[in-house]
């Protein structure tokens, strides 16, 4: 059996660790069964904004008239938006080739699972059999993958998933009508895209709500702002089941609270109902990592599992799905192993300042709790909005008061501090414009704070009791690298320059 020093199972995030424990010059294994590069750049955030970027020039034009250019509409040219798209997709192939050249790293292309706690057989995708390898330190960023719940029909009628669309069935055109089943991040931002492309949309949405997990008055104006442009949005629906019917797909939903059926009559569907971790092959069941009930792997500040030296990252150990999230996490866990000076200097993952922006459009950016969540959490709250129109440059780029498009910034604050709880954005450029607020939330002296306690190696259990905090100072550089921003947005092309002045990644 071979011996590493340290195993990288996905290529993800995970693979900021890998890159350390390799400068490092320690014997590296990673392990990748799917594309190199994970979800993020074959099937998630980065193909989605190179679409949605072409989406939002069609959407920008419209507006073009409202400040005395004359322009005609804007049409998608599918072709050239497709190429760009797997220009990015395809980049995976080089990543293969890039870890390959170390001479203290071997790549593995395959499915790994656990035979004991620190022993992995890989099932090579090449089908010649399989290899057992061992390493004190196991890193796991597995992801997830799309959910697709159990409706009567769908199988048989077939349906597009995230993995599927940027897979065998990207589509040659744009459809000529599309449904949408869910309304998180996936679902608004398809929308959106298609939408802009020419084709007919409906969502299809379980919750009350477009985008659920944002502020309240985040979903409305975003509702206001897909009715306006001919999104057809239906909420509170369950699915009940899917028919074919003349070569189309017939989505039967009923409404939650009054029973009503619709029937919405589509060339294709988009299941976009939430995610769910990439763990049955890790075949944890042979090891002692604990997980919550739906599978996520349980981990605890310093991304520890249940296991002494395994550590979990990004979406396999639960939810919210950010790569900014998994990148962090995964800085971490390199911190800690390869560069910490002593205990003193540990870190740890704090997710109360993790900002989050939804590429609808408008789009969304946020950090921290929504109005209700403060409320729930028992703060004394207050709330102060400002709206777009409110400002010159609101004027100047054409949004008046009342208009549908007018977005609008919602501050949440503990009254009794005055400390920032939430900041809310909703309308253009809203992927930047919150950012000062996530570098203010995270700097300052910061405790450090348990999470799920009893996750505890020795060491852990030593810091805790310590009682440790770490000085986050607003004009240090060291700070800017430990914040995180938004991705794929431009305020990582400020945030980064960190990460190049320091040499980090
Ligand atoms: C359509 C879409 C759009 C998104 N847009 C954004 C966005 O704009 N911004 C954002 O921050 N996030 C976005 N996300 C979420 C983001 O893509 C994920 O949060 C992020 O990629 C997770 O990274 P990860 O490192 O945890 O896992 P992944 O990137 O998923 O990497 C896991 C890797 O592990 C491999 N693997 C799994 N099991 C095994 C095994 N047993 N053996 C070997 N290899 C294995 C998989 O093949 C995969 O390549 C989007 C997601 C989707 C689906
Ligand atoms: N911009 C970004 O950063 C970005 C973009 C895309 C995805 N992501 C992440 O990826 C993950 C997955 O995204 P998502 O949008 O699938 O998840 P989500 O869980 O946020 O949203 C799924 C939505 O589907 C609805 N739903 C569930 N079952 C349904 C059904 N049977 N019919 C109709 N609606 C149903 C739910 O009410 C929910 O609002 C999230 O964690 C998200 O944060 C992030």
């Amino acid at each position: 059996m071979k011996q590493y020093d340290i195993i990288v199972v996905g290529t993800g995030g995970a693979t900021i660790v890998a890159d350390a424990a390799q400068k490092k010059g320690l014997n590296v294994a990673i392990i990748e069964k799917g594309k190199f590069g994970g979800t993020c750049l074959t099937r998630g955030c980065i193909p989605t904004k190179v679409m949605v970027t072409a989406a939002n020039a069609v959407q920008e034009v419209e507006e073009f008239k409202k400040i005395g250019i004359n322009v005609n509409s804007a049409t998608m040219d599918w072709d050239i938006v497709s190429k760009r798209t797997w220009h990015m997709i395809d980049k995976s192939a080089g990543i293969y080739d890039y870890y390959n050249a170390f001479d203290n790293v071997d790549v593995y292309r395959g499915a790994a699972s656990f035979v004991s706690d620190k022993v992995m057989d890989i099932h090579l995708n090449d089908g010649s059999g399989t290899v057992e390898i061992t390493a004190p330190t196991i890193i796991l960023g597995t992801g997830g993958y799309s959910n697709v719940p159990n409706v009567p029909g769908l199988q048989e009628a077939g349906f597009l998933t995230s993995e599927s669309l940027f897979g065998n069935k990207f589509p040659k055109q744009p459809y000529k009508s599309l449904a949408v089943l869910g309304a998180g991040p996936i679902g608004v931002e398809f929308a959106h895209v298609f939408a802009s492309a020419g084709t007919n949309v409906t969502i299809l949405q379980h919750n009350v709500r477009l985008v659920p997990k944002e502020d309240a008055d985040m979903s409305e104006h975003l509702l206001n702002n897909y009715r306006e442009r001919g999104i057809n949005v239906i909420l509170n629906q369950d699915t009940v089941e899917i028919r074919q019917e003349d070569g189309l797909k017939v989505v039967v939903t009923k409404d939650r609270t009054t029973g009503e059926v619709t029937e919405t009559k589509v060339e294709e569907i988009l299941v976009a109902a939430g995610i769910r971790p990439a763990v049955e092959e890790l075949h944890l069941e042979n090891t002692g990592i604990e997980t919550w009930p739906k599978g996520w792997i349980k981990t605890n500040e310093f991304l520890e599992t249940s296991v002494e030296g395994i550590y979990a990252l990004g979406d396999v150990n639960g939810e919210p799905a950010f790569r900014h999230r998994a990148n962090y996490e995964a800085d971490i866990i390199a911190h800690n192993l390869f560069y910490a000076t002593s205990e003193k200097d540990y870190r740890w993952a704090r997710y109360d300042t993790l900002p989050k922006v939804t590429f609808s459009y408008p789009e969304i950016g946020s950090v921290g709790l929504t109005e209700a969540e403060a409320i729930k959490a028992g703060y004394n709250v207050g709330v102060g909005k400002n709206f777009y129109s409110s400002t010159a440059k609101g004027y100047a780029m054409g949004i008046n008061p009342g208009d549908v498009n007018d977005g609008f910034v919602k501050i949440v604050v503990d009254k009794d501090t005055n400390h920032i709880l939430g900041m809310h954005v909703v309308g253009p450029q809203a992927s930047i414009l919150f950012q000062p607020y996530v570098n203010l939330m995270n700097s300052g002296i910061t405790p450090l704070t348990t999470i799920n306690e009893e996750i505890a190696s020795e060491r852990t259990k030593r810091l805790r009791e310590k009682g440790i905090s770490r000085d986050m100072d607003p004009r240090s550089v060291i700070t800017v690298g430990e914040t995180m921003s938004p991705h794929p947005s431009l305020v990582e092309v400020i945030m980064w320059t960190q990460a190049y002045y320091e040499n980090r990644w």
